[in-house]
């Protein structure tokens, strides 16, 4: 049937018998004669709203989007209604209050963004919603990793490259249609594009989606200046998504204390190659990777090495409470040969290249958090305020309003602290960032990724069994509460954290007793 139609409420309510089964859902009217069989939640509960304006019950159980994708089922519309519903579109901003931070809510004005910020937003918003969400969703269930096509659209669009910061790399390039110029991208672009990347709300795919080309490329891009031949080529490939690339320091003996690494690198007695020889752990997209950006010990100290997949390198996936879609794994190296060109950095120096990247990583990782923490509070907004129980919309209930009023707070006060923090990298040179914001940055990711805890334990209580299923409602809810433990760990445990922002802090205490 056509969806042009118009009915009145009478009719729908005739048109029902053993074969047809029609209703209305805000002021639109569906037929389901053929999805009785199919409908996951069955036949008898759409039966029992034949003829009816099934509006208050339909949401009282589905997800929007539901209706979006089922949209064939439409046959027409009730004469003299117009749906109040807002269906939307790619690139829409939310008008849920408080589910945009404030320098992208109407009427509000903040000193930190420029109209290139905004325009970035707003293309990065589109791409988001037009291709990441629905493949994340996609691969987030069925574990696949992600598509080699949407890799070459990344890349295309100049979004693979400006997920590694501001920086020489993105000059000159085509970056989402000209929304911003390399030149011009600072902290605050960056910024916007891990908050506007992580609203797909598929934390493992989030991880898989290349996080293993943002923390291992930027070594080559700094530390590979003595070989700017293999620098070249392995930039070239990772840009244009023909090679992967993921950084493999983590260890099963060691975890994070890099030093206690137990992967060797012994030269060759011609000085020509290492010989490399250990084992990784948990390293995110090893298994699709080509290149390892890896952490081994040499005679003298810690180093980092360039070792590309081949003879000797063998990488399995590690099951986690994620999806395998990030491609987590274990990996062992078994007398690999690796050219001494492919040093990165100083031998027995690796140290500091580790660490260089370890500000803007957690940082980037504080950024993904706080906005992953406001959509999960949108979420909750939302189903209070079409949820009804008790003849009551959860909204009505004071013990709601508490717990999405300490949400908000968590929300808010954290992205105000990051964009002081981001404000701070803007306007400092790369040695005075290492000097004074690696405390800050420690310690806003630790309270970050509590904050996120609380946010979690909350929305679970608002959303009740819904909260706990992977389908449906509570699906962005559930998913948050299998994943938020990852910020929490991965960049530095929260522990950690707190006491290097402590450790940090106190070098700037005065000598004298106060
Ligand atoms: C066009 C109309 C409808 C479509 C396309 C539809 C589709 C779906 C889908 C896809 C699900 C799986 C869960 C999810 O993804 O949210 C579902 C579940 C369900 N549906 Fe529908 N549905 C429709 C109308 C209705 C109506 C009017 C009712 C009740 C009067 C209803 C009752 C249920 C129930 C009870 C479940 C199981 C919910 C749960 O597990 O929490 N559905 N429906």
């Amino acid at each position: 049937m056509a969806a042009q139609k118009t009915f009145t409420r009478e009719e729908v309510k005739k048109l029902n018998n053993e074969d047809n089964v029609l209703f209305i859902v805000d002021a639109k009217v569906y037929d389901v004669s053929d999805f009785l069989d199919a409908h996951p939640g069955g036949e008898a509960v759409l039966r029992q709203v034949a003829g009816k304006d099934a509006t208050v019950d339909f949401y009282n159980l589905h997800r929007h989007e539901v209706l979006t994708k089922y949209a064939d089922l439409v046959v027409g519309t009730i004469e003299g209604e117009k749906p109040s519903i807002i269906t939307p579109q790619p690139g829409d901003l939310s008008p849920v209050p408080y589910a945009e931070p404030l320098w992208l809510t109407p009427a509000f004005k903040s000193p930190f963004y420029s109209e290139s910020h905004r325009k970035l937003q707003k293309a990065m918003r589109v791409f988001t919603d037009k291709y990441i969400t629905p493949e994340a969703q996609e691969k987030e269930k069925s574990g696949e990793w992600v598509s080699q096509e949407l890799v070459e659209r990344m890349s295309k669009a100049g979004v693979l490259q400006m997920r590694m910061g501001p920086g020489k790399h993105l000059h000159g390039l085509n970056l989402l249609d000209g929304a911003v110029e390399g030149k011009e991208f600072d902290y605050f672009h960056d910024l916007v594009m891990s908050q506007e990347g992580v609203r797909a709300a598929a934390r493992g795919f989030q991880d898989g989606n290349m996080a293993g080309m943002v923390i291992g490329l930027t070594c080559i891009l700094n530390f590979c200046g003595k070989n700017p031949e293999l620098q070249k080529r392995v930039t070239e490939e990772c840009f244009s998504g023909k090679k992967k690339i993921c950084l493999a320091i983590t260890e099963a003996f060691a975890g994070s204390d890099v030093a206690n690494l137990r992967t060797t690198a012994v030269k060759t007695p011609d000085g020509k190659h290492y010989i490399v020889n250990g084992t990784k752990k948990w390293i995110t997209n090893g298994v699709f990777s080509d290149y390892f950006v890896t952490g081994v010990k040499t005679d003298k100290g810690l180093s980092v090495l360039l070792i590309e997949r081949g003879e000797g390198v063998e990488t399995k996936a590690i099951k986690t409470s994620y999806s395998p879609a990030a491609g987590t794994t274990f990996i062992t190296f078994d007398n690999v040969k690796v050219p001494v060109e492919n040093l990165l950095g100083e031998e027995n120096k690796g140290i500091y290249v580790i660490l260089s990247n370890f500000n803007h990583e957690r940082w980037t990782m504080a950024c993904a958090t706080i906005r992953s923490m406001r959509l999960v509070t949108e979420e909750c907004l939302k189903w209070a305020h079409q949820r009804i129980v008790f003849r009551k919309r959860l909204i009505d209930q004071p013990v709601i309003r508490q717990k999405l009023a300490k949400m908000i707070a968590l929300c808010e006060s954290h992205q105000a602290w990051l964009e002081t923090v981001t404000y701070q990298m803007n306007n400092m040179p790369y040695a005075q960032q290492a000097k004074y914001l690696g405390g800050p940055i420690a310690l806003l990711k630790m309270s970050a990724t509590r904050a996120a805890h609380e946010i979690a334990d909350e929305s679970v209580q608002i959303f009740g069994g819904r909260a706990l299923t992977q389908s449906g409602m509570g699906s962005v809810i559930e998913n948050f509460n299998r994943t938020y433990k990852f910020d929490a760990i991965l960049g530095g445990a929260e522990e950690v954290l707190g006491d290097l922002g402590v450790r940090q802090a106190m070098k700037f205490m005065p000598k004298a007793v106060l």
